[in-house]
């Protein structure tokens, strides 16, 4: 049995004045925001999501927000959407590219993400691992916190001494960071938030890669590999073709194998995807074998019924057409939470 959701997203560019602490917030400014929300199938379909995000979206887009809501703070905003859409189980806000909320379930987050820049190797990789020899990320981090207990300045002014210790350094020098994978580090960030005081902290994700990252909840780790294809499917009832550049997000759950420091390689997870992959690459999906009309829930079902035998560890499968469609299939509880976007 799994949960299938299907994502929508939208944007909207928008002036506001915001009461409250920030200073900067006051003045008038504006936004380029970005919505993503989550809907079970059960509810609704996919082009009607789409469709009632735009009607919602429509009249705040180049607006002035004050004029439009008696509060246009993230929270308040986030909160008219998902109201006024009545159906998402989860919706994502980002006001800028480095802060946002998300709500779900009647909790609702604030989140800020930030990046540092760092060199480290892993000590543990079999011999030849390219992981193994010295080199370096742009790692991009996400603190997601209950917005109750934690305003987004709060989250920054945490984050602001980690990002000393953690800028232009070599991680495994750093007490705690000798095995310095992205599960590793989303751990020792956790903690120190936590000894920082953020007692609300939700989660911390690492993202070490464009393409992979690993999240921390102070009991369950994550980790997340996703990949692109190019594929044909089916546009219309008359033998038509149209075409996506997919992104697939592979979520997997479990524990740390305590030697590596990782619940499973992130090349592992690609290796195990690869033939899977080069059946999806450069193909119409509508001819892959059960694959319904190369809807996308059915492309998803496809990959888990392939790759679930290989990685059974896998949790969850983002299968986005593009930046603002797709479906998320969630095989354990626990996945719902994390609302990811793509870059
Ligand atoms: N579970 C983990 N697996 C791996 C980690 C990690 O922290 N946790 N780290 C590494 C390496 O540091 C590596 O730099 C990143 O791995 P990978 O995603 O395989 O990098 P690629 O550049 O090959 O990514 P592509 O986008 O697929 O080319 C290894 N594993």
């Amino acid at each position: 049995m799994h949960a299938s959701c299907l994502l929508a997203g939208g944007r909207f560019e928008a002036a506001r004045r915001v009461a409250g602490d920030e200073h900067r917030l006051q003045g008038l400014h504006g936004h380029s925001f970005r919505v993503l929300a989550r809907a079970d199938v059960t509810h609704i379909e996919q082009a009607e999501l789409q469709a009632a995000l735009a009607q919602v979206l429509a009249p705040l887009d180049y607006a002035d927000l004050n004029q439009q809501l008696p509060q246009c703070d993230d929270l308040s905003l986030a909160q008219h959407i998902k109201d006024a859409l009545n159906c998402p189980s989860a919706l994502l806000l980002q006001s800028a590219p480095e802060r946002g909320v998300m709500l779900e379930n009647g909790t609702a987050l604030h989140w800020i993400a930030a990046s540092f820049e760092a060199a480290h190797h892993l000590p543990h990789v079999p011999a030849g691992h390219k992981c193994g020899r010295l080199h370096g990320h742009g790692f991009g981090v996400r603190i997601v916190a209950n917005a109750r207990q934690h305003s987004q300045a709060q989250l920054e002014a945490a984050w602001a001494p980690l990002f000393l210790r953690l800028n232009h350094r070599y991680l495994n020098d750093i007490a705690g960071l000798e095995n310095p994978t992205s599960e590793v580090i989303a751990a020792w960030l956790y903690h120190a938030l936590q000894d920082a005081g953020l007692q609300g902290l939700a989660w911390v994700e690492v993202r070490e890669t464009h393409t992979a990252g690993s999240q921390f909840d102070g009991k369950r780790f994550r980790i997340w590999k996703e990949q692109r294809f190019e594929s044909a499917v089916p546009f219309d009832s008359h033998g038509n073709y149209t075409g996506h550049s997919y992104l697939v997000r592979l979520m997997l759950t479990g524990s740390l194998d305590r030697t590596m420091g990782w619940l499973l390689d992130f090349g592992d997870v690609k290796d195990r995807f690869k033939p899977i992959y080069r059946q999806l690459d450069h193909n119409p999906l509508d001819k892959l074998a059960g694959v319904r009309d190369g809807h996308s829930q059915s492309v998803a079902e496809w990959v888990h019924a392939h790759l679930s035998p290989l990685v059974p560890e896998l949790a969850r499968i983002d299968l986005m057409e593009n930046a603002h469609q797709g479906v998320s299939l969630l095989f354990h509880d626990d996945m719902r939470w994390p609302l990811l976007q793509g870059e």
